[in-house]
């Protein structure tokens, strides 16, 4: 059986209740392009295998397993500012459940809830996603929703009385992403509608929020550190808007106010690397004023190679090379994040 066709009007209500078999009848590729598109499905990016095939493979794309790499990662840098970790297996296995909390449960319950709330926008821009596409049904999508929503608050309010907290933190963080999480997707504010709004939150989230459940886990949580990791949030929002450029025609159709459907590609674009590279090298700037100049320098070394990719493939053809340009650039983004936690965490 074919996949169900794109629905015209609204297709919320019209996306069906029970799992439908998806398309089948394409003919078997090469075994190393069909290796690639089931690597891809794993992983919820973009040309994934949408064959039939298992649920739980179709369950693990819709919580887009790459995702999560971020939110790992910012519980990795909340661990180090907070000067307080130490190698020894306790912390090692508490850092593991606030990882697990952060990316397969609290990131994996975003995916999924922003593909259930996308899945009308979806049906235009890729139709081959699980929702669109029929390979789950809605009322199993919702049961994986509530699972994930509540086994990441779970795990939050362990990891509290872990640290002996008086006031929830970590709770209290998984259940404000959470909130977070839900109004980016779901109406009425579907914050994701403006390119603004929508790509802090995303930024702030991805960058700020993980770092501080780190940092409350094994140190303290102050202003600080909640002013200079915003700071930090506005290059997540740069990364956040590269998001918006695979999507610019069915943005433009539903009336969504992305920056490349707002300004235009070219300025979009121009806007996205200069909130890139300004706020880390405001970062850097932070970094001297606390006398941690060798980690300040090798921030600014890092941005460098950044701003090469940006000339070589973002600002030449922003449609065309925006996951080349994310794959190249970003790992200096993130080690650049981790030197600044160090730098944080070595003058505590
Ligand atoms: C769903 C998100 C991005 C996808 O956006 P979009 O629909 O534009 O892109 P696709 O077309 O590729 O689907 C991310 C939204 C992030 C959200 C605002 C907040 C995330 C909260 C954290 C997961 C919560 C972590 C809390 C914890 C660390 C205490």
């Amino acid at each position: 059986m074919s996949n169900p066709p794109a629905p015209e009007s609204n297709p919320i209500d019209t996306a069906p209740d029970k799992a439908q078999p998806t398309d089948n009848t394409r003919p078997p590729g090469k075994p190393e392009e069909n290796r690639s598109a089931k690597t891809r499905q794993m992983l919820g990016m973009k040309g994934a295998d949408v064959r039939e095939t298992s649920i739980w493979k179709i369950r693990l794309q819709l919580m887009k397993p790459i995702t999560w790499i971020p939110l790992i990662w910012g519980v990795v840098c909340g661990a180090a500012a907070s000067g307080n970790y130490e190698w020894k297996l306790e912390h090692l296995l508490i850092a593991a459940a606030c990882m697990l909390m952060s990316g397969p449960l609290l990131a994996g319950y975003t995916q999924t809830i922003n593909d259930f709330y996308d899945r009308d926008l979806d049906a235009i821009n890729e139709p081959y996603r699980p929702i669109p596409s029929g390979a789950i049904s809605v009322p199993q999508v919702v049961t994986q929703i509530w699972v994930l929503l509540l086994g990441g608050i779970g795990v939050a309010y362990a990891l509290d009385l872990w640290a002996g907290h008086e006031f929830p933190t970590i709770t209290a963080l998984a259940i404000g992403g959470s909130f977070l999480s839900y109004i980016y997707s779901a109406p009425p504010l579907k914050l994701k509608k403006n390119g603004w709004l929508g790509n802090y939150a995303l930024g702030s989230s991805y960058i700020a929020l993980p770092w501080w459940a780190g940092q409350a886990l094994f140190g303290e949580l102050n202003t600080t550190i909640i002013v200079v990791t915003l700071v930090y949030s506005m290059a997540g929002l740069g990364i956040a808007i590269v998001n918006d450029f695979k999507s610019v025609e069915g943005d433009e159709q539903l009336g969504l106010k992305s920056l490349p459907v707002m300004f235009g590609v070219t300025t979009a674009a121009w806007i996205c690397v200069l909130t890139i590279d300004l706020f880390q090298f405001a970062i850097a700037g932070y970094l001297m004023s606390i006398h941690q100049n060798l980690y300040a320098a090798i921030l600014i070394l890092l941005v460098i190679p950044q701003i090469t990719f940006q000339d070589m493939y973002f600002l030449r053809d922003p449609l065309e090379n925006d996951v080349k340009y994310q794959a190249s650039a970003q790992p200096f983004l993130v080690i650049g994040m981790l030197v600044t936690a160090l730098a944080i965490g070595h003058a505590v």
